[in-house]
């Protein structure tokens, strides 16, 4: 059964990882895709590709999710090509591990404006479109279990998962009576570019993969069935919801 047939579904961030994965399970669902990157070319042009020999349409749209005039630009570009918005991913995000004490304030800055000023106004701009057209429409954000628990190198980032995670439950009051859904998930580590450089740490990348029940880390993949899934009308009744996609490792405490 495919969930999002002739749906119109926005990822920000899906040039690699996590947005990718969403943004080619939206197109095995039947959905036409709009993806935004901010530089990653080859990589962005190369899922356009996957989400075209699956038979649906793609654009890309480049642009720095930190800046709010990009919120404006993706929508209006993929309402252009596929004539409206039903779903939108918000899913761009950058975590540079850094320790705390000589954290430099211009990686905080950056960290907060890319995962939360952009996710705000990508969800915002989503939002006003779904309004205007008025049939409703479904946002997922990518938070992580990093909302909800610490990172002694991530202590600029996962205050701003925490506050994906927040944005959610505000939207989905905001938002609920233009039956626009509003849902976030978290997932715990998940293999990508992100995240390359710490688990090179052999030691550190074991410790992690103990860590989860399930035994093993995240693929990309992982996320795209949950995402689909929260996006599609099989969650109909679901809003302001905060889906672990993470092994199992968030409840691991012995
Ligand atoms: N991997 C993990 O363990 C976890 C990841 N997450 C979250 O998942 C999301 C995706 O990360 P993940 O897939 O792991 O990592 P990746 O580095 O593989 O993907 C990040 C994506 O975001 C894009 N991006 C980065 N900065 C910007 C920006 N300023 N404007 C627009 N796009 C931007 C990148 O584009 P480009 O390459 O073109 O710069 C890329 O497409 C993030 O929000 C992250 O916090 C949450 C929990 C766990
Ligand atoms: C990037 C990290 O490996 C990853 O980011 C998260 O949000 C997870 O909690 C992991 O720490």
């Amino acid at each position: 059964m495919k969930l999002l047939e002739g749906n119109t579904v926005l990822v920000t961030g899906a040039s690699t990882g996590i947005g990718r994965a969403a943004a080619i399970g939206a197109a095995q669902h039947g959905a036409d895709v709009a993806i935004n990157y901010a530089n990653s070319d080859r990589s962005a042009a190369s899922c356009v590709a996957e989400i075209e020999a699956l038979g649906q349409r793609a654009i890309t749209v480049k642009g720095d999710v930190a800046d709010p005039q990009t919120a404006q630009d993706f929508v209006a570009r993929a309402v252009e090509a596929f004539g409206k918005v039903d779903v939108k991913v918000s899913n761009a995000g950058i975590c540079p591990f850094h320790a705390f004490l000589d954290m430099p304030a211009d990686v905080v800055e950056r960290t907060f404006k890319v995962n939360l000023h952009g996710a705000y106004f990508m969800v915002q701009g989503a939002a006003q479109q779904m309004v205007k057209q008025g049939h409703g429409g479904s946002i997922v954000a990518v938070s992580s279990i990093s909302a909800l628990v610490g990172g002694e190198y991530q202590t600029h980032y996962t205050l701003t998962k925490a506050g994906v995670h927040s944005l959610m439950q505000s939207t989905a009051i905001a938002l609920g009576k233009h039956g626009i859904r509003c849902n976030s998930v978290l997932p715990g580590t998940i293999l990508t570019e992100i995240n390359k450089d710490d688990l090179a740490d052999v030691e550190k990348r074991e410790y992690m993969e103990k860590r989860v029940p399930l035994g093993r880390l995240g693929a990309s993949e992982d996320l795209a069935g949950p995402i689909v899934f929260l996006a599609s009308d099989m969650a109909a009744y679901v809003t302001g919801a905060a889906l672990r996609v993470d092994g199992g490792m968030y409840v691991n405490l012995q």
